[in-house]
């Protein structure tokens, strides 16, 4: 669980800022409209501005010592006023519909030119960051600066306006009042300074505790099977009150100095306000001043001292959306894989589903040291079934990998029609490969969506004949709503087997010249296992198929099994051979699968 505001804070460095602005050419499209806005922004802060002038002297207009009251000159001043007020809020009105809709749009296209780069990002990027994280990172990162762009900007530029407008109009009223008032900013400033510190920092350990909080909730929530599973349900209440019980308390120490800081601020507020009054009723007793220009000069004041507040929280957003800038600069700044839209596969690209692996040695880039594979060789020919085995952490899923280009190996080359696999378009190879996986994953659509998600824009004749061919047809008739069946999150409204019936159609209709099964290790019963190994050799048929068998009853009539031990080729060859051999590893295993 992200919270937007512990996270990302970063100092204003000139070096970040510069930064930040590579995002203005999602910006720079819609600067008419962003700079007709700005105008509008100035002419609306200017109209704030003049009221305080226009209000004292109506003030004044109503008979002050040095005016004469004058009951036209009021009207006046009144209808002034009110045309002022229209104006202001008509272009406030403008100002904010175009900032809104520049925001929109440019954030919009920044959201799907991070999609676009983020999916493209290779295997490599993935493993070393939580996705969930990453997915709600980005669409925080992206909500801070919808605000920064839309308010943020805007109050800084107005809060800008006020204080030096303010500034100079407050001086023209009277230069002893101003220095008067001015003589007071740094006792305010310093208690602000000093409390201000507290609270921030009390404050973001509050949010990281209630982030830690949120994290139990949200852990056991999602694992709730297990907590029930375990009876741990009082286990993580205790977890959670005790998480909780420091929230409260660190909220309550947050709250003494947010306390300290308001009502220190109150009296520094109102102490200065009363000593300005003070000073400038003796000024108007002296005959020095009209009450009219008093007025004008405190509202004057209050609007710059709400605006030198509000340029504290401007600040601070601004801080943070830097930080969520780096952030997403720093993922659109990792290189992508070279992937391209697949429409048709040039011929020379086309593969005869020949693969060999020479001499390959490979480790995950996140552990150096691991050597995953060692140099491991061996060749597949057109339309061989090829079954990889060996006892778990092998390396099996690690070839297949390889064979998908997920990864490239640190040594030796993988080929495809004897050609290195480096000299294929990285979607042209994929585009004739398919996976039935383990885990078939499916997306939360419709059963015909997640079988068209092998052939995008497939029409439903050919969902439904893949979905004969799978052995999938006959469960998929008996729902109520046939191929539009929701399948829910993650496809769990459908069991076990008929997930990966699912998968089968999907690879059914990708038609893929070769084809990669990752046998399930989860026994499926008699009956459905059944449908799903009878659709599964349907499948086969006519392409190179690579099955990594966890069960080797599986794979006896294999063109060729491969059999891998710690990253090693240690046996190859067809069952009957490799079960002539003594002491054979895949003797051993077959030995131990059959004798229970
Ligand atoms: N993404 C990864 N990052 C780092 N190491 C990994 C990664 N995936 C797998 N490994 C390691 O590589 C080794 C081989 O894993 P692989 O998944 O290829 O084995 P496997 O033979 O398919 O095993 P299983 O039958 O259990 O699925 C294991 O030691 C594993 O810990």
């Amino acid at each position: 669980m992200q919270d937007d505001s512990t996270q990302q804070k970063k100092p204003l460095r000139a070096a970040a800022l510069k930064r930040t602005f590579r995002l203005y050419k999602y910006v720079k499209p819609y600067w008419p409209a962003f700079g007709l806005g700005l105008l509008f922004l100035f002419i609306s802060s200017a109209a704030n501005l003049a009221f305080p002038k226009l209000l004292g002297e109506l003030v004044d207009a109503a008979g002050g010592h040095r005016v004469t009251n004058d009951p036209h000159r009021i009207n006046q001043i009144g209808l002034f006023l009110a045309g002022i007020l229209i104006a202001q809020g008509i272009f406030g009105y403008l100002r904010i519909m175009l900032f809104v809709n520049v925001t929109e749009r440019s954030l919009a296209s920044l959201r799907q030119h991070i999609y676009n780069h983020m999916i493209k990002l290779p295997m490599r990027f993935f493993l070393n960051r939580r996705v969930g994280e990453l997915g709600s990172r980005i669409s925080s990162d992206i909500s801070l600066l919808q605000e920064t762009f839309t308010t943020t900007v805007a109050e800084f530029i107005r809060q800008l306006i006020i204080i030096v407008g303010g500034l100079v109009l407050l001086l023209h009223t009277s230069v002893q009042l101003t220095i008067l008032m001015l003589t007071t900013l740094p006792v305010i400033m310093v208690i602000a300074f000093f409390f201000g510190r507290f609270v921030r920092r009390y404050s973001k350990l509050a949010q990281s505790q209630v982030a830690e909080a949120n994290t139990i909730v949200e852990e056991t929530l999602q694992g709730v099977l297990n907590v029930k599973a375990f009876a741990n349900e009082f286990f993580e209440m205790q977890r959670y009150h005790k998480k909780i019980r420091e929230v409260a308390a660190t909220g309550m120490k947050t709250g003494k100095f947010r306390g300290a800081f308001a009502a220190s601020m109150i009296v520094g507020v109102f102490g200065a306000m009363i000593g300005v009054i003070w000073r400038g009723a003796l000024l108007i007793a002296e005959g020095k001043m009209d009450p009219g220009m008093l007025l004008s000069f405190v509202l004057y004041s209050s609007f710059i001292g709400g605006s030198v507040a509000g340029l504290a929280e401007v600040y601070a957003s601004i801080q943070k959306s830097i930080g969520a800038t780096e952030h997403l600069l720093e993922i659109l700044d990792e290189p992508a894989e070279p992937v391209e839209e697949m429409t048709t596969v040039a011929p020379q690209d086309q593969l005869t589903g020949q693969i060999s692996f020479n001499d390959i040695s490979f480790h995950y880039p996140t552990r150096e040291d691991q050597e995953v594979l060692q140099h491991v060789s061996f060749d597949i020919a057109p339309d061989q079934q090829v079954a990889l085995v060996g006892p778990s952490g092998a390396g099996k899923s690690t070839i297949v990998s390889l064979l998908l280009r997920l990864y490239d190996p640190q040594e030796g080359t993988v080929r495809f029609n004897g050609k290195d696999a480096t000299g294929f378009p990285l979607s042209a190879l994929r585009s004739q490969m398919a996976i039935v996986p383990q885990d078939v994953f499916l997306f939360g659509g419709t059963i015909r969506e997640n079988i068209a998600y092998g052939k995008p824009g497939a029409g439903t004749e050919e969902v439904k004949a893949a979905a004969e061919k799978a052995n999938a047809w006959e469960f998929i008739e008996r729902f109520p709503d046939g191929l539009d069946t929701i399948v829910g999150e993650r496809g769990i409204q459908l069991s076990g087997g008929q997930r990966q019936r699912i998968a089968i159609a999907r690879a059914v209709l990708k038609n893929p010249r070769i084809l990669i099964l990752d046998e399930a290790t989860s026994a499926l019963d008699s009956e459905s296992e059944r449908l799903v190994q009878d659709a599964l050799e349907k499948l086969m048929e006519g392409r190179t198929s690579i099955v990594i068998a966890h069960r080797l009853s599986t794979v006896r009539q294999a063109d060729k099994i491969i059999v891998l031990d710690k990253g090693q080729l240690v046996e190859e060859g067809t069952h009957e051979e490799l079960v002539q051999m003594d002491g054979g590893l895949y003797r051993n295993l077959s030995e131990m699968q059959f004798s229970h």
